[in-house]
């Protein structure tokens, strides 16, 4: 059969950062990209609002400050949607789809939403919607579980997965920063979402592992029960004590399959320093994959920024390019597997989880306090394997670190209730998980 060697048509929606990338990635590398698909990948209509940002961006395209102009534009083969947010990008992706475009999203947020309605509507019409820059920008994570892990039982992921808040807990522990000047310097050098909560409070990692275990595990998107917690509540001194025990804190997204189903959580996690996680710095990402067959395996990449996510959406635009003729049925599904083999596992709430744990308490400064403490903890079956206590003379109140051993989250949070009811214990104790990598799948 011959190659069809027509231009794939390409209208975009979005021309900030990652829409302006995709547009100098696909100029830069044209020949190369020709070359690999056969054929040319051409931005025929781009929605541009304010085209005094476009910073001298030439731009050979029809352009329309109205989005629903590319989207109903019969001579467009695919939508690229960088835009964010999810109104009007759920409605223009779906749009887009019913007039028969493909679509290429980094949209981690409305995927994470929506993405079963929009996968199914996909699915229906034998089109396909593309994501691989909705995970972990530039590294090709997506690809790497659903195609290069096939054969693969995939036992659990685990992910530094948003480079705001590597960042930030890099510079708490590197320079002694605290917080909140951590947080305006990722701002400044432009790693933050426009809103940075969805960065710091752990939503934007939240979004790209649920993504991520319905490719492992083959379940359907369900973002509601994904449990979530940022690093707003970290304090130097906590990332000053996990070094001093031998760990790092970094946020992780952690999905696991166990017997009784799939943990799915967000949180700021100690893990040992010596793992190679922990070496993972500054804005980038990386994910660690166990699996039966392969064992373990990591990608390690930049997470964020235009150029970098412009190759996960461009790659998309390959595939795309490479596969939008062929009959759907032989398509790589969406989510690894086949729609009608999505199985919907039980997520597991956090009381069910197992871990190990860093505790920080405020307390009295006076004698007995440990001792009461650590009655509260065996009461209820947990026990303690190290322990961090700093004299402050002349202080009312001193930070007790506690290391206690794996439990279930359901026995340590019934602790941690009694425990507050202790009138030598002062504010609320700060609870860490603590994953300790190696010794566990
Ligand atoms: N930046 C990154 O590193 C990464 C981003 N992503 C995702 O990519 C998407 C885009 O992000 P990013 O490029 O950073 O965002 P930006 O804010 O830089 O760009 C979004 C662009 O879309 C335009 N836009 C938004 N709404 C409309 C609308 N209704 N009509 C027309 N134009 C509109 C904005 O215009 P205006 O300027 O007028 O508001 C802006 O130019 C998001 O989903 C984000 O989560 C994914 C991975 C990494
Ligand atoms: N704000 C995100 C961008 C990439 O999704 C991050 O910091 O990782």
């Amino acid at each position: 059969m011959a190659l069809d060697t027509a231009p794939v048509r390409v209208g975009i929606l979005g021309m900030g950062t990652v829409g302006q990338g995709t547009v100098r990635v696909l100029q830069r590398n044209a020949d190369e990209i020709r070359r690999r698909v056969g054929r040319e990948l051409r931005i025929c209509h781009a929605a541009v609002r304010k085209p005094e940002r476009l910073h001298g961006l030439e731009l050979d395209a029809r352009v329309s400050a109205d989005p629903w102009a590319v989207v109903r534009d019969p001579d467009i083969d695919v939508v690229v949607e960088v835009m964010g947010g999810i109104d009007p990008a759920r409605a223009l992706t779906l749009a887009a789809l019913e007039s028969g475009k493909h679509v290429v999203t980094a949209n981690k947020a409305l995927l994470a939403l929506h993405g079963n309605e929009i996968f199914a509507a996909a699915q229906a019409r034998g089109l396909m919607v593309a994501f691989e820059a909705a995970v972990a920008g530039a590294i090709p994570i997506v690809k790497t579980i659903r195609e290069g892990l096939a054969g693969n039982r995939i036992q659990s992921l685990m992910g530094i997965i948003n480079g705001t808040s590597n960042y930030i807990l890099t510079q708490m522990y590197r320079e002694s920063w605290d917080f909140e000047r951590a947080l305006a310097a990722a701002q400044e050098l432009g790693y933050a979402e426009a809103d940075p909560s969805l960065d710091v409070d752990g939503g934007d990692a939240a979004h790209k592992i649920t993504l991520m275990a319905s490719v492992a595990f083959g379940i359907p998107v369900d973002f509601a029960h994904c449990h979530v917690e940022g690093i707003r509540h970290l304090q130097r001194q906590d990332v000053a004590f996990a070094a001093e025990l031998g760990y790092r804190i970094k946020l992780l997204g952690i999905t696991r399959r166990c017997d009784d189903g799939v943990e799915l959580r967000v949180h700021p996690t100690l893990i040992p320093a010596s793992h190679l996680l922990a070496s993972v710095e500054g804005p980038f990402n990386a994910i660690l994959v166990h699996s039966d067959a392969a064992g373990q395996s990591i990608c390690y990449g930049r997470g964020a920024g235009g150029d970098p996510t412009a190759s996960a959406v461009v790659a998309d635009l390959v595939d795309v390019a490479r596969t939008m003729t062929a009959d759907p049925s032989n398509r790589v599904p969406h989510l690894a597997f086949q729609a009608d083999a999505l199985t919907a596992l039980p997520l597991l709430p956090m009381a069910a989880v197992e871990s190990a744990y860093y505790l920080r308490i405020e307390a009295a400064n006076r004698p007995g306090v440990l001792a009461q403490v650590a009655a509260v903890l065996a009461a209820h079956g947990v026990s303690i394997e190290a322990l961090i206590q700093r004299e402050r003379l002349g202080a009312e109140t001193v930070p007790i670190v506690l290391v206690l051993h794996r439990c279930r989250e359901a026995d340590l949070d019934a602790a941690l209730v009694q425990m507050a009811q202790l009138p030598v214990i002062g504010g609320e104790v700060l609870r860490l998980r603590i994953e300790n990598i190696d010794q566990q799948g």
